[in-house]
């Protein structure tokens, strides 16, 4: 079996928002082109967990952190770091699309411009790979150039995806894997994960358990501490985990077992 390397290494890590502690102590290594789920109840700091990796919790308040948190061996926190090129390595897609208010392709496109000049030929091939490996190639292909904002829900999403994968990051988060979403687009975006399985390090937060146990190759269990502080309660290979959860009769094992 090969070995699995780390794309992220937490250590100690605790982060607060305007002094008041959010998620503490966490220490986790997340594996490289794996799957890893985190779950756990409402509130317990999933999202703000994810948002450290990238640092955009920096955009939503005045935040402090201890430990660290380890890109391949580079310290995210530290001074040097450049925020442009770490969000594009790491890069995130919210469960509500973002999208801009411009056409299809300028918004896949948007980054890739941000981060220098492509010949038109050069940049309509990243789009169409970019588009093609976010499976909606086919039903966009023929209007390019009409609004992002005119697709349905679940396209947006896809669309979203595109739009992360044309920088070519390293690790995508996703926040909230297919909440809202009908079944027909939710099974449109975990095949999409699937196939993105072997070129990305994906870590997605999910309140789905059965959607947890079908895609994700480890699991990240989050809860709270007596202090009503969110910390890591567990880390383990998904399947472990799920039959734990049968075996000690809980559907919902990781969300009771910690409480
Ligand atoms: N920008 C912010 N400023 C201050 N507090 C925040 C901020 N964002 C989140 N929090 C607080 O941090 C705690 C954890 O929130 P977070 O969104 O990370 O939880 P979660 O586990 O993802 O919840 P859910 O499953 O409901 O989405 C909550 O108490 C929330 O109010």
């Amino acid at each position: 079996m090969s070995k699995i390397i780390s794309a992220i290494q937490v250590k100690n890590f605790s982060l607060y928002y305007e002094n008041h502690k959010i998620i503490e102590d966490v220490s986790i290594d997340i594996p490289q082109n794996q799957i890893t789920a985190i779950i756990g109840p409402s509130g317990c700091g999933k999202s703000t967990f994810l948002k450290s990796l990238n640092r955009i919790t920096e955009l939503e308040g005045k935040v402090k952190t201890e430990g660290t948190i380890e890109f391949f061996g580079q310290n995210i926190y530290g001074r040097r770091v450049n925020l442009n090129r770490l969000r594009r390595q790491i890069s995130t897609v919210y469960a509500k699309p973002n999208l801009f208010p411009l056409s299809i392709y300028d918004n896949v496109a948007y980054g890739v411009k941000l981060i220098g000049w492509n010949p038109k030929t050069e940049l309509d091939k990243i789009i169409q790979l970019a588009l093609k490996s976010a499976n909606i190639w086919e039903e966009v292909k023929n209007k390019l150039h009409k609004s992002a904002l005119e697709l349905s829900y679940g396209q947006q999403i896809r669309l979203c995806i595109a739009r992360a994968l044309a920088v070519k990051p390293q690790i995508l988060l996703i926040d909230e894997l297919c909440a809202g979403l009908d079944p027909l687009a939710t099974s449109k975006i975990e095949e999409l994960i699937e196939c993105l399985r072997s070129e990305l390090t994906i870590i997605f937060v999910s309140h789905n358990i059965q959607q947890v146990s079908q895609l994700s190759d480890f699991t990240a269990v989050f809860n709270y501490n007596e202090h009503q502080i969110g910390q890591l309660s567990e880390f383990s290979a998904t399947k472990k985990l799920i039959s734990h959860s049968f075996e000690h009769g809980h559907r919902d094992y990781a969300y009771t077992r910690f409480r």
